[in-house]
């Protein structure tokens, strides 16, 4: 881990931290993070690319990092948006790591569930402007990242599909992956996908207004620049004045009940029928590969 909570930032070889010269002026800054690369120009427009393989599942690790980050861009003055993509062919994120979620202690299914907790608290709740460039399939925890940013671009190829398919992995998505999904494509349209646990093809997703709008995979990054230059154009204080009156009662609700939910998340995890169910999932998952 690069990535450290706080601290003044360095100015060396080889990685750097995201920060500010002397004299307060910007600076383009890399940080190689093990499991995603961040970089900010002087444009202010940081990209924060994933890069776990196989497939950008949200472990511990993960979500430590990617909470550690987007604490690093929101407090620095420099930085007014993200831009989060990933540097794998063809996925975006698998979601979050079933392996964290399988025959482990309580105490891991805390830590775990915590983490998931704070970096969706981070990201939904972020000041900066945030835009998904989604260059690939992602379910569950995958979709939650990119429908907890501000505006969603995805690649136009069918075969990349996205959804919360919680339900099809006998698990069930917690109310603020919910809240989330309600407040992106409207309530019945939830109701409906997260009962069935649809993932939905890219052109699906765009009509049902998952993602807003989908573009030839090596227009993505192009397009996303361009939108986010039209979010920016805004001044700042209006639209995060804005983004937090439309979203503070979805994130007040999580605060509230934080402790109650990973109270819950960890008695369902540790069910027997529960682990059973995500055995035979990441056994499915192996077979469909053979
Ligand atoms: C009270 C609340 C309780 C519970 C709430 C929990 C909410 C849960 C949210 C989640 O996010 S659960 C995770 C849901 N994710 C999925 O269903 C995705 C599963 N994966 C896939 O569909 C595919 O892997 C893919 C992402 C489409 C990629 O396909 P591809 O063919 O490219 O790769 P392959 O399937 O061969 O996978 C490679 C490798 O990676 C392992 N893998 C895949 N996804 C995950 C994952 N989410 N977690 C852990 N590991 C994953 C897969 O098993 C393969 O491993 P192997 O190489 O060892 O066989």
């Amino acid at each position: 881990m690069l990535l450290s909570g706080s601290g003044k930032p360095q100015f060396g070889e080889g990685n750097r931290e995201v920060g500010e010269a002397p004299l307060g002026r910007p600076v383009w800054a890399a940080v190689g993070g093990s499991l995603m690369s961040l970089c900010l120009p002087f444009t202010g427009v940081a990209t924060m690319k994933f890069k776990s393989p196989p497939v950008n599942s949200l472990s511990l690790e993960f979500l430590t990092e990617f909470s550690i980050s987007l604490e690093k861009l929101e407090n620095n003055r420099a930085c007014r948006g993200v831009i989060i993509t990933s540097t794998l062919p063809k996925i975006f994120s698998s979601g979050l790591d079933i392996t964290e979620m399988c025959g482990k202690s309580m105490e891991h299914y805390t830590e775990f569930w915590r983490a998931v907790q704070e970096m969706w608290l981070r990201l939904y709740g972020s000041n900066m402007v945030t835009v998904a460039a989604v260059n690939g399939s992602s379910p569950a925890g995958g979709c939650l990242v990119a429908m907890s940013c501000d505006y969603r671009i995805m690649a136009e190829n069918p075969k990349f599909s996205i959804g919360l398919n919680e339900a099809q992995l006998g698990i069930v998505a917690p109310f603020w992956f919910k809240d989330t999904f309600v407040n992106v494509v409207g309530h019945r349209i939830a109701e409906r996908s997260l009962q069935l646990g649809s993932l939905h093809p890219a052109p699906e997703a765009h009509k049902l207004g998952l993602v807003d709008e989908l573009v030839p995979e090596e227009k993505l990054m192009e397009r996303a620049a361009a939108v986010m230059a039209q979010w920016l154009a805004l001044p700042d204080h209006a639209r995060q004045l804005t983004k937090t009156m439309m979203r503070k009662a979805v994130l007040d609700r999580l605060v509230a009940h934080r402790e109650e939910d990973i109270k819950n998340f960890v008695t369902f995890v540790s069910k027997e029928s529960i682990q059973k169910s995500l055995r035979m999932y990441m056994e499915m998952l192996k077979k469909r590969k053979s």
